[in-house]
């Protein structure tokens, strides 16, 4: 479980503020989702594992701000749950969501690969990962031993920062 000094900083990242709308990759217990919701966010929380699906929105009730996804973000289509959301939201002027996430670490990359090309979605994308994934996404430059297509990709797709 995260500490709520982390959710902070992760929310201070990506300029979390009341109206937002943010896709939480994996909620588990909920503690990221909790800050995010009192934060006046709309919250898609997107969790595989049935149990914690079920914990979160158990935790939380009904509630407009957030809606609990049983599934797994490898296979989530965003385009399709996002922009009826983004559209409800804009009041006539194009509105991004945010991505912030404790994020499995086995899932690091393909989740990388899969939002970091949706610039028209998502406005911002602060991921917490693991020091070794982070440093190799973020930091590795091509005068580097571990320059390997991701971080072509990365370059291409993102103006990243790391923060450890
Ligand atoms: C690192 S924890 C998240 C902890 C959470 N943010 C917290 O503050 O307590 C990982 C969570 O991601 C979920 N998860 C793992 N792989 C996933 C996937 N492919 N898609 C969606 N959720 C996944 C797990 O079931 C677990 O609940």
């Amino acid at each position: 479980m995260l500490n709520a000094r982390v959710n902070e900083e992760l929310m201070a990242a990506a300029g979390v503020e009341e109206g937002d709308v943010v896709l939480e990759i994996g909620p588990g217990t909920g503690s990221l989702t909790a800050a995010l919701l009192a934060a006046g966010a709309t919250v898609v929380a997107v969790e595989k594992d049935k149990h914690m699906a079920t914990l979160v929105r158990d935790r939380f009730g009904s509630t407009e701000q957030l809606k609990v996804i049983e599934e797994d973000i490898t296979k989530f289509h965003v385009h399709s749950h996002f922009l009826p959301i983004l559209e409800e939201k804009s009041c006539g002027t194009k509105k991004y969501a945010k991505v912030v996430s404790n994020l499995p670490f086995n899932v690091s990359t393909e989740v990388v690969k899969q939002i970091l090309p949706m610039g028209d979605v998502f406005s911002v994308m602060v991921l917490m990962l693991q020091d070794e994934a982070a440093l190799r996404l973020a930091n590795a430059s091509i005068q580097t031993p571990e320059y390997r297509p991701i971080n072509v990709f990365v370059n291409f797709y993102s103006g990243k920062r790391v923060f450890l």
